[in-house]
């Protein structure tokens, strides 16, 4: 905030250390007034910022943010989108304004809190979370692991299970009573309420304002027509490429889909990074030594290309025949720069083989990405019709493994019944963690103790 109205902000000197931070007199002259009032100072540009200035920089973000919140209340947001922008935008700023507070220090951060009108409480200054804070210092900062295993009643309190998922978490450096005060934070939060938010498709990834809505990608076809963004059926949708995923990969381990020259092919190569490629390898390393999967991915190769240094390349292709070869690029964005090189790589080295000739590229790529990219999938010479997979802006890179860009690789390798399997585990999961009560919830619980543990 301070750099905006302000200008940069230079200095930050504590008024009670030596002036050897400053030479500037004239900021040795204001400190020297200003030492009787405050024992911070905040030098811009040369000046001093006063109390006065940090409050109308403040003010000016907090109206906005109040605007923002009235704004996005009244339904502005479907009338005039590029206000519900703006204001979201300015809305975002008042966490960051503590934020940076925060970094200017606890004087900062006391002057800073005493201007800002009481508008929205941030978690960290709920009496629930300053009551974890306080157990963590207070008890658990005292307590060695060792000594909560040796109580038999809590560990065996710590578990929970569902569908065949047993969670143990009695190692966490944690106790009944850590559980109850994170289980009253949630509370506090509203996290329930939130839950049903996001399974209905709200927009509760308010920095993209987008849905959040990876569990429509497992949800079952008959619920279709239950869950719009945008106008458009989220389950409709989604079972519409499934069912294209599930066509193209009989036709492929059928040999009714063939390569540029005819041959039947029997390697992919699945090029892409972070959640384009983490997930699916996650799952192919599972499924790899599964019974199931060993027999049912037997004649067929699955690699990943997630590494731009060109041995990568070398070393995934090079037993491999590229006439036999089928690549897929897996990128949300289809411009992330590590996938894009390594897909021109790729194609290269099919062109290399096969000729230069565009045919190599439709019969030979076929993209996982997401439906605001489909004019880059075109361009790279892909068929968009048959042989490209999408997804949405409403599916999270990490969660994409869901999505096509799990369901491409896993189900030419092993089959689209694995797959589909995977996801009903995945849905099963979705409904406890909608329906259990929290005390019971796998998914709450970690959360949490994500929560207890890195805050
Ligand atoms: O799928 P893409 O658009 O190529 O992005 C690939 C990855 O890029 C970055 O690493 C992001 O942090 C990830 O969240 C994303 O999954």
């Amino acid at each position: 905030f301070l750099s905006s109205p302000c200008g940069r902000i230079s200095q930050i000197l504590p008024l009670t250390s030596p002036a050897r931070t400053n030479p500037r007199s004239e900021t040795t002259t204001l400190r020297a007034q200003r030492r009787k009032k405050s024992n911070l100072q905040i030098i811009v540009e040369g000046r001093e910022i006063s109390d006065q200035d940090i409050q109308s920089a403040i003010q000016t973000q907090v109206e906005s943010a109040a605007q923002s919140e009235y704004a996005v209340a009244e339904g502005l947001q479907r009338e005039a989108p590029d206000k519900a922008h703006a204001a979201h935008d300015a809305h975002h700023n008042y966490p960051r304004v503590l934020l940076h507070a925060d970094r200017l220090g606890r004087d900062a951060t006391k002057r800073i809190l005493n201007v800002l009108p009481k508008q929205k409480a941030l978690v960290s200054t709920t009496a629930e979370w300053k009551r974890l804070q306080r157990h963590a210092s207070e008890t658990i900062s005292q307590t060695h692991l060792r000594d909560l295993l040796k109580d038999e009643e809590r560990c065996d309190s710590m578990f929970a299970t569902h569908d065949g998922v047993y969670y143990d978490y009695s190692r966490q450096q944690a106790t009944s009573e850590t559980m109850d005060l994170l289980f009253n934070l949630a509370e506090k939060q509203e996290l329930t309420s939130r839950i049903d938010q996001m399974f209905s498709g709200e927009k509760i990834n308010f920095t993209e304002d987008r849905a959040v809505l990876h569990t429509a990608l497992r949800a079952p076809r008959d619920e279709a027509g239950t869950v719009f963004v945008d106008g458009l059926d989220a389950i409709k949708e989604v079972h519409e490429v499934l069912d294209q995923i599930k066509a193209f990969t009989e036709a492929f381990r059928s040999g009714q889909i063939t390569g540029y020259t005819g041959k039947r092919m029997r390697n992919i190569v699945s090029v892409g990074i972070g959640g384009s490629y983490l997930g699916p390898e996650f799952l192919h390393e599972v499924l790899k030594t599964e019974a199931e999967g060993v027999t049912s991915s037997l004649g067929y190769s699955l690699r990943f290309l997630a590494n731009v240094d060109p041995v990568d390349v070398e070393r995934t292709c090079a037993d491999l025949d590229p006439e036999e070869t089928l690549i897929i690029v897996v990128s949300k964005t289809f411009t992330t720069a590590e996938t894009m090189l390594n897909a021109r790589t790729m194609r290269q080295w099919l062109w290399d083989f096969m000729g230069d000739d565009i045919d190599v590229v439709r019969k030979h790529v076929v993209a996982c990405s997401s439906v605001s990219a489909t004019d880059k999938v075109a361009e790279f010479g892909i068929d968009t019709e048959n042989y490209f997979f999408r997804f949405w802006d409403w599916v999270g890179g990490r969660y994409s493994v869901c999505g096509a860009a799990g369901a491409v690789p896993i189900s030419l390798l092993y089959g689209f019944d694995i797959f589909r399997k995977f996801l009903d585990g995945a849905r099963s999961m979705d409904q406890h963690f909608r329906n259990a009560p929290m005390r019971e919830n796998i998914p709450i619980i970690m959360g949490l103790l994500g929560v207890w543990n890195s805050s």
